[in-house]
């Protein structure tokens, strides 16, 4: 059993991770990282900048198996991923797009993903057509398209302006409520963190591992007093954790 009482769908303990850099010393990114998620929550991995957040992504990905530890994914471990870029191919349209990452969605499958996150007027443009926003979504749809055990969203919501990313943050909350898919946001936004996770990983500067997790009651559902009291306490849990790490 997990701590939250579910079963564990993601269980990472990771040991170390290094980087290897020509004509300097390994940079350790990863040290004695331990992070379990309970299947079909949603959880956020919220650290300052630098600390290691898109190398443990990428571990869990398994983009990147050079480490030491271990990472157990859910059942059947099919990923959906998206990339802070939304690295859509340019030369096919967003339908194309969705449906190439998906071989086995229908027609209407895609269909009806594109019309989910908004996207039905766009199918036919090509990615350099679309706003990052835009691009951000089709992204989005085809990490969706293949029917993820395992969802992992990587700064979906960066360099977006404020409205639109507040939109985005809706989609993406109302898609993790109506789906229940096991989903990873990656984010240096707590507010962010708050407004979509069940469950808050805390890092350290790197190299990163959990200085604490945070339970987020009603998550999605928060009203906006409730969000920034929890912001409030997580951001002093945080500074406890750091200030024991120094003694
Ligand atoms: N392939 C690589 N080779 C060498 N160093 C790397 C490599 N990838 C990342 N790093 C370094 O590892 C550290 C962690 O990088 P990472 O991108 O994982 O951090 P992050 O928390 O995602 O950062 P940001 O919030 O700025 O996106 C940084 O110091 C980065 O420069």
């Amino acid at each position: 059993m997990s701590p939250a009482g579910g079963a564990a769908a993601l269980d990472v303990a990771i040991t170390a991770k290094d980087h290897h850099r020509a004509g300097g010393p390994p940079l350790r990114a990863l040290e004695n990282l331990r992070l379990v998620l309970p299947m079909g929550a949603a959880g956020a991995v919220v650290g300052p900048s630098g600390c290691g957040k898109t190398t443990l992504l990428r571990l869990i990905a398994g983009l990147d198996r050079d480490f030491t530890g271990r990472i157990t994914l859910p059942a059947h471990g099919r990923l959906g991923m998206a990339f802070q870029e939304p690295r859509l191919l340019p030369w096919r349209n967003i339908q194309d797009n969705v449906a190439i990452a998906a071989p086995e969605a229908t027609s209407q499958e895609v269909a009806a993903l594109l019309d989910e996150l908004g996207l039905s007027e766009h199918a036919t443009h090509f990615p350099g057509e679309l706003s990052l926003g835009l691009a951000r979504r089709a992204a989005l749809a085809r990490a969706l398209a293949v029917k993820p055990d395992l969802l992992l969203l990587d700064e979906p919501l960066v360099s977006l302006d404020a409205a639109l990313a507040r939109e985005l943050r809706d989609r993406i909350a109302a898609l993790i409520d109506e789906r229940r898919i096991t989903t990873l946001i990656v984010t240096h936004d707590l507010g962010e963190a708050i407004a979509l996770a069940d469950k808050i990983f805390l890092l350290s500067p790197r190299p990163a591992h959990v200085l604490a997790t945070l339970d987020v009651p009603a998550p999605r559902k928060l009203p906006r007093a409730d969000a920034e009291a929890l912001q409030a306490q997580a951001l002093e849990t945080l500074a406890s954790a750091r200030r024991s790490a120094q003694k």
